[in-house]
């Protein structure tokens, strides 16, 4: 996968340089770039905003500098067609769906915007080329793109075959069966006088299996019944109903 983030912090993306992501950038899992949005500027300020039509308070990005910076980063429309994203709290929710789905994607290119926003022309003009989405990663307002960009690039990245060491737990991490994780224990067996519930010491996989999804089940109904609501019919078995 190659992705692509254009800013005016370029340095805000020095994480994806550590770390798990590091290793899969240096083993060319992922083809990371990031490009100063201030170098396709004209003017001796190097100026990337101006006020906004309509009034207002804030400042918004400038169409002129966006659009040389996308076609730039997004070359003459070669082979494979990039999915441009742009972070903002006017977005569609970010969720592990998007990340998988995501995850399949040959490029992506994230547009960080800062201020009040980016003009609306640079991501309608981007449509007719290029597939967009405008994602929330939740309800708040940061200050700019960037660490939401960080965010996005981690959950997707993270799914890529060669970048997480276990495989298996991409498969059974939260949401994969569209609860939350329950709790999980290591050693020791007491620790502070608290106790690791004895069924995850028993050996038996059938009662261990069966208490986790308990568990999951109970902490999915405490602090997100929204996604008991969302799950399809079938997924809760009869043993499930009886909680
Ligand atoms: C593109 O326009 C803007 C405007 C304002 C802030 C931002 C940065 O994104 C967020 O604040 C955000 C993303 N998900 N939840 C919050 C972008």
């Amino acid at each position: 996968m190659r992705i692509d983030v254009i800013t005016i912090f370029p340095d805000y993306l020095n994480p994806l340089r550590e770390a798990l992501l590091g290793k899969a950038i240096e083993r060319d899992r992922i083809a990371v770039g990031v490009h100063d949005l201030r170098d396709w500027t004209h003017d001796v300020h190097r100026a990337v905003d101006d006020s906004p039509y309509g009034g207002g308070p804030g400042m918004v990005m400038k169409p002129q500098v966006w659009g040389e910076a996308l076609d730039a980063v997004c070359g003459t429309g070669e082979a494979p067609m990039p999915r441009l994203v742009v972070p903002t709290p006017a977005g569609r929710p970010f969720d592990q769906r998007t990340a998988i789905r995501w995850s399949a994607e040959p490029w992506l290119i994230f547009a960080c915007g800062r201020y009040e926003g980016i003009d609306q022309r640079v991501i309608d003009d981007a449509a007719t080329r290029m597939p967009v989405e405008e994602v929330s990663i939740g309800d708040y307002v940061l200050v700019g793109g960037e660490v939401a960009a960080l965010v996005m690039i981690e959950a997707v990245a993270r799914l890529l075959p060669g970048v997480l060491g276990n495989p298996l737990s991409a498969e059974q991490d939260s949401f994969s069966d569209g609860l939350l994780e329950g709790p999980c224990y290591t050693r020791p067996e007491v620790w502070r006088g608290h106790a690791v519930p004895d069924v995850l010491r028993s050996g038996n996989h059938a009662a261990i299996d069966r208490w986790r999804r308990d568990q999951a089940l109970a902490r999915t109904y405490r602090r997100r019944p929204d996604l008991l609501a969302a799950l399809p019919e079938g997924d809760l078995d009869k043993a499930d109903r009886a909680q």
